[in-house]
């Protein structure tokens, strides 16, 4: 990747209950018509954490001040000399109802039934690990939005 733009950092919550898992389904935007999980942009002066939850909110109208940091996946776009730094957050514990928004319709998906064929492609690398409780680095290079010409993925003890 050529010029050391800083990274864009974002954030991406996925909400866990028995055997399922709260997918968004991206209406508009950047990764419109896949299966998401819930984030956005870190504002200047929050901590990532506090976006999270924050994007959580506005996403899905959940309240979970409690996420779990399980995860961070770096994604470098051929061609795009800034690099996405998406930190990954679970969490078990929150209140509200799952409300769609203008962004996101919510759903519940079972664990069994994750539908990755409509999900960004490297889904399907890491929730494995996520869905196991496991911590992990990953960093995937596009070429466009559905080709991974190249991806690192391995397990860290602590994220
Ligand atoms: C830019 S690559 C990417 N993978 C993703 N997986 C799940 N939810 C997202 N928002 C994702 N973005």
């Amino acid at each position: 990747r050529d010029g050391m733009a800083p990274n864009k950092r974002l954030t991406l919550a996925f909400v866990q209950e028995a055997g399922r898992i709260l997918l968004g389904y991206k209406k508009r935007g950047f990764g419109c018509g896949r299966w998401n999980g819930f984030g956005g942009k870190v504002h200047d002066g929050e901590t990532v954490h506090a976006g999270a939850v924050r994007e959580l909110e506005e996403e899905s109208a959940l309240i979970a001040p409690k996420l779990d940091k399980v995860g961070v996946l770096m994604f470098e776009f051929l061609g795009d000399p800034q690099l996405m730094e998406v930190h990954v957050f679970t969490t078990k514990h929150y209140s509200g109802t799952p409300s769609e928004s203008e962004e996101m319709r919510p759903k519940w998906y079972s664990l069994e039934e994750i539908p990755f064929k409509e999900m960004w492609p490297d889904d399907v690398y890491w929730f494995p690990l996520m869905l196991k409780g496991k911590h992990f680095y990953g960093y995937f290079t596009f070429k466009g939005m559905n080709d991974i010409v190249d991806y690192k993925l391995r397990e860290v003890e602590n994220i």
